[in-house]
């Protein structure tokens, strides 16, 4: 039911230190949405602004946190090892990275932009990021031509002659990428392409298999240690390249988030996830109020570690995911009085959409929607918004 953000990236750039910034957080117990005992899979948050105080309503989240009138809404974050060149090649841990990037709906590519890692992950001077940035866009876009290749094989073999859709056996044979056969046959037409595979030539099907890969594994590029003048300067270099227009970048300094997690848990300084400044609470030494100086400056002038940003990127932006919820028109609470939930969902979703995610029995009885906001009635199929407020009305109670 959750979200799923993979975390990939060449080793030394930084991955662990922000999947560890990531998923550290100060949960309480049983707050967890799902249990693991995988530690290449842990809980990462996105932040909503809290709907509660508009109601003037307490907030006590049945999972996640809220704090100080920001919920922090669960997701999974996976930190998929293995990126290695050849990895579709199933060199390295290839065939493993591949079933662990399957399982998610979008990744973050965590990137050492200061340049002093080259591409197998040793140490060096003056790396160029780009080609980072490319080798994983070529790696996926290798492994998805196999898979199209595979499917364009079978059709051929199959249904010579025949009337068979070509979108429907792509659609099938890619189905762990999750793509149906109307999207397929709507990227097949975008791309110029007609339906028919035999006038597609080599250089048709390798654009079409990179199509599909954006499409269903849309990426953020975490731009990791621009705490270091190096990064800062691939920075401006990079997002201004407009061979780069098409992912979304985010600075990050997942070094900043961790220092600054660790701190706040030691009471020294006090510190939200994600935000733009921290204040320091208790005693520090010269030389640790000069390292949080030197984080200040850094948080400031991007607008935080990126570690939150990176991951709120992710799910909102590439993957247009939006925040509900639940409500009651008269008082927008449960029966208890307080806002317990905050549901994410894929971009368009409905009022029915919302009510079965909650419930598949919400869902068959339901009636329409009420927006708690404006206390109007919506119907079913009724778009929602980014933080909409819904009471569900349905004939049907969820089963215990
Ligand atoms: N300057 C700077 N250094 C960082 C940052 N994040 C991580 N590092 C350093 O980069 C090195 C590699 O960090 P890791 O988190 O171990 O990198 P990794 O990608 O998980 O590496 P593997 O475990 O080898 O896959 C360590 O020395 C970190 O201290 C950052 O934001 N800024």
């Amino acid at each position: 039911m959750s979200y799923r953000i993979g975390l990939v990236g060449k080793p030394s750039v930084g991955k662990s230190t922000f999947f560890n910034a990531a998923t550290m957080n100060d949960v309480p117990e049983g707050a967890y949405p799902f249990t693991t005992i995988d530690p290449s899979v842990g809980e990462a948050y996105v932040r909503v602004e809290c709907a509660a105080p508009e109601f003037d309503e307490t907030c006590t989240p049945n999972v996640g946190v809220c704090r100080d009138g920001t919920r922090f809404v669960p997701i999974e974050l996976v930190d998929v090892a293995g990126l290695v060149p050849g990895a579709h090649e199933g060199r390295g841990l290839g065939n493993q990275f591949l079933t662990d990037l399957n399982e998610t709906d979008a990744l973050v590519h965590v990137v050492d932009f200061s340049g002093k890692t080259d591409i197998e992950g040793e140490r060096t001077e003056g790396h160029d990021p780009r080609e980072d940035i490319d080798f994983l866009e070529e790696e996926l876009d290798a492994w998805y031509l196999d898979v199209l290749s595979k499917g364009l094989e079978k059709y051929e073999t199959r249904y010579q002659g025949s009337e068979a859709a070509i979108e429907e056996e792509l659609a099938e044979q890619m189905s762990a990428f999750g793509i149906s056969k109307d999207e397929m046959k709507r990227v097949i037409l975008a791309q110029g392409l007609e339906l028919e595979p035999e006038t597609w030539d080599g250089e048709d099907r390798e654009e079409l298999a990179r199509e599909i890969r954006k499409r269903t594994k849309p990426m953020v590029v975490a731009a990791n240690k621009t705490d270091t003048p190096e990064a800062r300067e691939n920075w401006a270099e990079i997002t201004s390249d407009p061979d780069y227009d098409h992912l979304s970048f985010v600075p990050a300094s997942a070094h900043a988030e961790k220092a600054l997690k660790n701190a706040d848990e030691a009471g020294v300084v006090d510190y939200t996830a994600g935000d733009d400044d921290f204040a320091i609470v208790g005693d520090v030494s010269d030389e640790q109020a000069a390292g949080l100086d030197a984080i200040r400056d850094h948080v400031t002038e991007y607008g935080g570690t990126g570690v939150q940003a990176a991951l709120e990127a992710a799910v909102f932006d590439v993957l247009g995911c939006i925040a509900v919820f639940p409500g009651s028109a008269n008082g927008s609470k449960d029966e208890k009085g307080v806002f317990r939930d905050c549901f994410l969902l894929p971009e368009g979703a409905t009022t029915e959409d919302f009510a079965y995610h909650i419930h598949s029995d919400i869902g068959e009885g339901l009636l329409h929607g009420t927006d708690c906001r404006s206390g109007r009635q919506v119907g079913t199929d009724h778009d929602l918004s980014h933080r909409d407020v819904i009471e569900l009305i349905s004939t049907k109670q969820a089963a215990p």
